[in-house]
């Protein structure tokens, strides 16, 4: 059993954490770390917590966490992670940031999308990019987890296998991505007011959003070459969920039966990605409240285009899931453990 912490308690990140440890056997939440609240009971701000956690949430001390915990998960902005993992360099405390600050190798990307100053190199050389269906080896090894952004797991799931085997162009690639309001996190907004989104569907961050270095880095890898993306966010009146449809010129004469045969051998060990057949197409609720990515496919004739489906809970494979993930994977843990359950539906 290893002893967990996790930061940012009364965010949405933490929340979902909290309900996965408790599922989880082998992980025992020790302390809830909050920055606003602490001293105070979580079950004040989310009553479906009620009997669940009793203890109040703690005010951070970190050289005393550090020896406190096996574990701990940082569910706080970005600009948070990169301030305290310089105090956790030497110990032994398995981090895991669900934050972007360890995601950009390069300090100078990070400082123009993320308008702040990057992470000591020391802690990006750490840090191994939590995505286990292309790095589970590494993830094995590693002591600190760079969680993968919740549109960049949609996104490259989609994209790698399609790149790295050629069938599709590495320029143009474009992703339109649309997600759920619970992305944005707990604190309200003029963009995620309730008058703002309800009936109502909106492009934001257009060319301006931080997940685009996130997305090109990573794909760039699987082709060996600079990949600049098109990629454009939109906000959906609903609470949970996230697709990507992308848009990839075909290299070659590949059917769609030809690429859902080439994705499924491509995850074939990967248990939370889920091929769909061809003619089937994924939608949120088939992922709701899961660690699954589904994909759909369609190698369109007409046009030379392949149009990739990805959709993802945000949550949870987009942030949560993916983080208990790679816990289990890090602690030589059953990969899936206290995530095998079925989505809700409806
Ligand atoms: N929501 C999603 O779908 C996804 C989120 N992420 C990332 O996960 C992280 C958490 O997201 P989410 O939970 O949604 O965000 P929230 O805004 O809901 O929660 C973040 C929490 O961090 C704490 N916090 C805020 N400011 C500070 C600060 N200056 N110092 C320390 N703690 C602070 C607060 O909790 P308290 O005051 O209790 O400490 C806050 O509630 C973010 O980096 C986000 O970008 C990644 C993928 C998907
Ligand atoms: C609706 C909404 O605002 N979604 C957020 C999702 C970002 C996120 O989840 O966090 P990271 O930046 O840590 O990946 C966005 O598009 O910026």
């Amino acid at each position: 059993m290893k002893k967990a912490a996790i930061i940012g308690g009364t965010g949405y990140g933490a929340i979902e954490l909290i309900r996965l440890i408790q599922m989880h056997e082998y992980i025992h939440l020790e302390k809830i770390i909050s920055h606003s609240q602490h001293k105070k009971q979580l079950y004040s701000f989310y009553p479906h917590l009620t009997n669940f956690i009793d203890d109040p949430m703690e005010e951070l001390e970190i050289d005393s966490l550090k020896e406190e915990v096996d574990i701990i998960f940082f569910a706080t902005p970005a600009g948070v992670t990169k301030k305290l993992i310089p105090k956790l360099i030497d110990s032994s405390v398995q981090c895991i940031d669900l934050s972007g600050d360890l995601r950009i190798s390069s300090r100078e990307q990070y400082e123009h999308w993320y308008k702040g100053e990057a992470a000591p190199q020391v802690a990006l050389d750490l840090a191994v990019y939590g995505m286990p269906e292309l790095y589970k080896e590494q993830i094995k090894g590693a002591r600190v987890i760079s969680n993968p952004g919740c549109f960049p797991t949609s996104a490259i799931l989609g994209l790698y296998p399609a790149l790295e085997q050629k069938i599709i162009q590495p320029n143009p690639i474009i992703i339109d991505g649309k997600t759920g309001v619970s992305g944005a996190g707990r604190t309200p907004s003029a963009m995620t007011h309730f008058s703002e989104t309800n009936d109502n569907l909106k492009a934001y961050k257009i060319g301006k959003h931080q997940h685009i270095p996130e997305i090109d880095q990573y794909l760039s890898t699987a082709v060996n070459e600079q990949v600049s993306s098109v990629f454009t966010t939109h906000l959906i009146p609903m609470t949970r969920g996230l697709v990507c449809t992308m848009y990839g010129q075909l290299t070659e004469g590949i059917t769609t039966e030809g690429v859902v045969s080439l994705y499924k051998n491509y995850y074939e060990s990967a248990p939370f990605v889920r091929i769909r057949p061809e003619g089937e197409f994924p939608v949120t609720k088939d992922v709701y409240g899961s660690n699954f990515c589904d994909i759909g496919f369609y190698a369109d004739k007409r046009t030379n285009q392949l149009i990739i489906v990805s959709a993802i809970d945000n949550l949870v494979k987009g942030a949560a899931g993916q983080a208990i993930q790679n816990a289990n994977i890090m602690n030589g843990w059953e990969e899936g453990h206290g995530l095998n359950s079925i989505p809700m539906y409806p």
